[in-house]
């Protein structure tokens, strides 16, 4: 099939050197340096962004600040609920403008940008839009000895923490960055968020909608820039709290440079090594199905994405012919053509850091099927099984965030146990059974913050999600952010 057409909106949008959104417009940035911004599905450059210098920093968190203080302060929660609605039904409006542009700067598939990151954006948006209005505290009555014959009593207060400083991966742009834009706005923050420089223009974009929306200028502004204008916004002594999702090497220095700037408050959502289980018993055909829906989902570019898969003995073989056999189903090819399932690795680097982890398994002779460079424009590969010796086979312990997932049979549930928390990551793992007491003893000896049954990488936002040990710090989604995103107050009150 042939590539969609691209709308002349997005177009427009493209040919276009942009700068940051700040104070409810776009601002240019100073034209000192800039960012090309690449289509990974051809290596061609499609649009240019600005780099942030320090004014432009300050400039946004000031915006954001002023907000805070003051028209945001003075919405009301329903309105904020309104407000966030309002954007989601914006989101739906300009649906295929904004799936062209996430493909185009992601070499996600065009029905992957259209179902997940425009379909969850709005119904994330919704989601939080919901909880504006059921932010309470609890009363509590003092129980002190020496309060008898005194009358007390005491409440609590959730009152939003200030302006958050958000930093967000090229994987799923738009999305992630509303996870943190809409938990923030919902709770009475305000918010800086910078995107990767590899994949800037949706979330322009989206502070767009939100002035279309209603939403105040200075609510939601965008900085965009590398690393060194994240570090500016994380250390800014105007930024109450930073909400990273990233690399863990990368996660541990915004952890450790936000903490000693100001002592800001964290939530990082780093990256796996996420183990599938297969028990003796296993359903092949449904989790292979599984396997290969949630392993190649956008290249292998999802930071739950089940990369090592321990198989019970007894049925390893049957699931490499199965998943081998389902491979050639997989449609590479451009991303903006609807029959492709499988577009480009997201960008140059990681491109580089795949073929890397390719070249080591296949100097070591353990790919059974794929994994080869394909000889046209732009950065794709195919995606590759590998039947690794050990659990202590780099494929089996590093993080590749790529096409690859590595397979290792297992005869002895404590040896198994041992091979998953031996990992320094704890983002997520899968079991595949319908032994549910075998099922319901693995649960709680998995050292990690989600456990999928029966399915893999599947995200509600009604269902904290983020990693234990070096996957993270703190939960998103769920009724878990709330604690994050505001400042417990205690009163206590003799009457
Ligand atoms: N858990 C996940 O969801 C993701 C994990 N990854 C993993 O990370 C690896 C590297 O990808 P990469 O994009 O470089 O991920 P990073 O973790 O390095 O970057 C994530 C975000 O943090 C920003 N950043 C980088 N350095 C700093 C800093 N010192 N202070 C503040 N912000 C900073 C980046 O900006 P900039 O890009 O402009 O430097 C980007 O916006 C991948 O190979 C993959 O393994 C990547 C994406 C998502
Ligand atoms: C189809 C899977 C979509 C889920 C993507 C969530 C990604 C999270 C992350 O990589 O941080």
């Amino acid at each position: 099939m042939a590539d969609i057409n691209i709308l002349p909106a997005v177009h427009a949008f493209l040919n276009k050197q942009h700068g940051h959104f700040i104070d409810g417009a776009a601002r240019p940035g100073d034209g000192t340096r800039a960012i090309d911004v690449v289509d990974p599905a051809t290596e061609r450059i499609i649009a240019g962004v600005s780099v942030a210098g320090s004014a432009d920093v300050d400039a946004a968190v000031a915006s954001a600040r002023g907000a805070f203080r003051g028209t945001w302060a003075q919405t009301l929660p329903y309105q904020r609920g309104v407000l966030l609605n309002r954007l989601a039904d914006l989101v739906d409006a300009n649906a295929e403008e904004l799936a062209q542009l996430e493909t185009l700067c992601s070499g996600k598939s065009i029905h992957l940008s259209r179902m997940i990151d425009v379909g969850q954006t709005a119904i994330f948006l919704r989601y939080f839009a919901g909880w504006a209005t059921k932010i309470t505290g609890e009363t509590i009555t003092p129980s002190m000895p020496s309060m008898q014959g005194e009358q007390y009593t005491a409440f609590t207060r959730r009152e939003p923490i200030g302006v958050i400083g958000a930093i967000v991966p090229w994987n799923f742009s738009m999305m992630i960055g509303t996870w943190k834009i809409a938990a923030a706005l919902a709770t009475g923050c305000t918010v800086v968020v910078k995107p990767s420089e590899f994949t800037p223009l949706t979330l322009l974009r989206l502070a767009e909608l939100a002035i279309e929306a209603g939403i105040p200028p200075g609510v939601f502004n965008v900085v965009n820039g590398f690393g060194d204008a994240g570090q500016a916004l994380i250390e800014h002594p105007d930024i109450a709290k930073v909400s990273f999702t990233g690399s863990s090497a990368t996660g541990s220095r915004v952890g450790q440079a936000a903490m000693a700037a100001n002592l800001t408050r964290c939530t990082l959502e780093l990256g796996g090594k996420n183990a599938a289980v297969l028990l003796a018993d296993v359903n092949v055909d449904g989790a292979v199905a599984g396997l290969m829906q949630t392993g190649f989902v956008h290249q292998g570019q999802v930071c739950a994405a089940p990369e090592r898969v321990f198989v019970h003995r007894s049925r390893i073989d049957e699931v490499l012919d199965k998943m081998s056999g389902g491979l050639p189903q997989l449609k590479i090819g451009s991303p903006l053509d609807e029959s492709v399932q499988f577009g480009p690795i997201a960008n140059k680097p990681q491109f580089d850091k795949v073929l890397g982890y390719l070249d080591e398994a296949r100097r070591l002779g353990q790919i059974c099927h794929g994994g080869r460079r394909l000889e046209r424009p732009g950065y794709f590969v195919e995606p590759a099984l590998v039947r690794a010796r050990s659990a202590d086979d780099v494929l089996m312990r590093e993080e590749t965030f790529g096409p690859i997932i590595s397979f290792l049979p297992f005869d002895d549930e404590d040896e198994l146990v041992g091979w998953i928390n031996a990992s320094p990551y704890g983002l997520s793992a899968s079991v595949w059974s319908n032994d549910l007491s075998r099922v319901f003893r693995l649960i709680p000896r998995i050292q990690v913050g989600t456990v999928w049954i029966n399915m893999h990488t599947f995200l509600d936002p009604s269902v904290p999600f983020g990693g234990s040990k070096g996957s993270g710090i703190g939960r998103e989604f769920g009724s878990a952010f709330i604690d994050d995103y505001t400042e417990l107050k205690s009163v206590i009150m003799r009457y």
